[in-house]
């Protein structure tokens, strides 16, 4: 650890991730989450700060071998050597008046997390997740691309669709059961694939009681796969997991079938080992995102990030400066996201494997015909949750003029595809049973739910002062 602890400069930045010490000079540079968090952690152990967020297998993914300087021998680690994490400034917890006989004093009041079965939708539990997650994990959760006007139209949009109930129907029994891609569901809804789940489920506090976790936990997609087999309904693993791969399949029943998506990497033939290792382990969907090319620009996360790491948005360092570090990160995430993914490698797509293969982020009617006629499996229409291209419609959107499930549903049934040969699937703006509802309404077979929470009520506020003038909550929101 000695001779790592020489290196500990942005010029010479070596860092030691589980037991071996890592050169990251050059890296740090083209780092999609900043260079700053690594550099920070030069000469030292950064384990603690690494594993929420990365699964354990990404250095020997992504790093040349001889970027691995050697094993460290556990003894030599002092505790002056572990890299900790930045403490995060807290929004200032509430006060409360408390009338005492004298005067009015102000007491702190102290967030209590409400039991799990109070928390009835996800409105809850974003209003929830809020007060317990890292500030710096909450805006990476929370923020949408650029002014989040498709982030929030995302859920407005089903406010919009009202119900036309026809009436002396037999409702005595209910099945909500389904098949969602040959796969048995207990309601039409998946969980959908969000990247780096272990920031919500995490022990930063000290205490080995992280936000999430309950026992000292931090089980991330692990959680999400057994929470699915508990529930269910399939889950889409994510590519970008804070678990390995292995990690996520090792935690499914045996008899639980779950998804994938896929990032396609540039590197056609590490998607093509990424695949076969899906498909060997009995995965039966795989869900190509397509509409990230480029990474959105996401500032309320930025400026989170900047605010905590004491950096300038202005930065003079072109790598971790607002604006520049954001152009860094735009052409790093090109390294393992191939941005020249087109039409044309659709077919190759397809010959990679014998899984269903779906666009995920199909968002207007002559894509969803063209996958039709490439001969895939289906499309989700959805626009990454509001997180990339801003002021897109809403997958779900029925208004004259803007309609997307509606046109797709039309063009598609003129195209010739039917239920059984073409999935249409939406997410987006899910936060309750009824949406589920308008959306298979309206013609998609399933509703990907956002595993965790994902309304934005956050930034509701603004909406709801010109959506029924009142500042505050959404309907149905917070009901402990
Ligand atoms: C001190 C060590 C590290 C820390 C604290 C760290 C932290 C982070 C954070 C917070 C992000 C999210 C950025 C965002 O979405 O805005 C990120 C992204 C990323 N990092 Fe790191 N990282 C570290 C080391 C590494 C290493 C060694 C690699 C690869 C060998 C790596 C590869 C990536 C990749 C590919 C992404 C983008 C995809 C993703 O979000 O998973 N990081 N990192
Ligand atoms: C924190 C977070 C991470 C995400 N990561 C991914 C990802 O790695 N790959 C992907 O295809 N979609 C990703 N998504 C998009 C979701 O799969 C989904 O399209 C979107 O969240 C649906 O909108 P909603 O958040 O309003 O439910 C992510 C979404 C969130 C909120």
């Amino acid at each position: 650890m000695e001779e790592v602890a020489k290196h500990n400069t942005k010029e010479d930045c070596w860092v030691v991730l589980y037991g071996k010490a890592y050169d990251l000079t050059k890296f740090a540079k083209v780092h999609p989450g900043g260079a700053k968090l690594i550099t920070d952690a030069a000469g030292m152990d950064a384990t603690q700060i690494f594993d929420p967020i990365h699964p354990k297998d990404i250095m020997d993914k992504l790093l040349k071998p001889s970027l691995t300087m050697g094993v460290v021998d556990a003894a030599t680690i002092k505790p002056e050597h572990v890299a900790k994490i930045p403490e995060a400034p807290k929004p200032a917890p509430k006060k409360k008046k408390v009338d005492s006989s004298d005067q009015a004093e102000e007491e702190v009041e102290e967030f209590k997390k409400p039991p799990l079965n109070a928390m009835l939708n996800t409105f809850d539990f974003e209003s929830v997740a809020r007060e317990v997650m890292e500030p710096q994990a909450w805006g990476y959760y929370s923020s949408g691309g650029d002014d989040e006007i498709t982030l929030r139209d995302n859920h407005m949009a089903f406010q919009r669709i009202t119900m036309r109930p026809r009436i002396l129907v037999n409702v005595r029994e209910i099945d909500m059961s389904t098949q969602i891609l040959g796969v048995p569901a207990s309601l039409p809804l998946y969980f959908t694939a969000t990247a780096l789940a272990k920031l919500a489920h995490q022990d930063r506090r000290g205490d080995g009681r992280g936000a999430g976790a309950t026992d000292g936990e931090r089980d991330g997609e692990v959680a999400i796969v057994k929470a699915a087999k508990k529930a269910g309904v399939p889950y889409m693993l994510p590519t970008l997991s804070s678990y390995t791969l292995d990690e996520m399949l090792a935690a499914r029943a045996p008899d639980q079938t779950v998804f994938s998506q896929l990032y396609v990497n540039p590197e056609r033939s590490r998607s093509e080992e990424y695949v076969q290792k899906l498909e060997q382990a009995g995965v039966q969907a795989l869900f190509v995102t397509v509409d990230a090319p480029q990474l959105g620009r996401r500032e309320k996360d930025m400026r989170n990030k900047f605010t905590q790491q004491g950096s300038d948005v202005q930065g003079d360092d072109e790598e971790e400066g607002g604006v520049d570090r954001s152009q860094g990160a735009t052409r790093a995430i090109s390294s393992y996201i191939d941005p020249g993914l087109n039409w044309e490698d659709v077919p190759w797509l397809k010959s990679i494997t014998k899984m269903k293969v779906l666009l995920k982020g199909v968002q207007c009617a002559e894509d969803a015909v063209m996958a039709f006629k490439a001969g895939l499996a289906g499309c989700v229409l959805s626009n990454h949750g509001g997180r990339q291209l801003d002021t897109c419609r809403p997958g779900i959107e029925a208004e004259r003029g803007r309609r997307v499930l509606p046109e797709v549903m039309e063009a598609l049934k003129e195209a010739g595809a039917t239920k059984e040969n073409f999935a249409v699937f939406i997410d987006g703006g899910v936060r309750r049973g009824g949406d589920i509802f308008k959306a298979v309404a309206l013609g998609a077979q399933a509703r990907s739910g956002w595993p965790h929470v994902s309304c934005r009520a956050s930034e509701v506020c603004q909406t709801c002062q010109t959506w029924d003038g009142k500042a505050g909550l959404w309907p149905g929101q917070v009901s402990f």
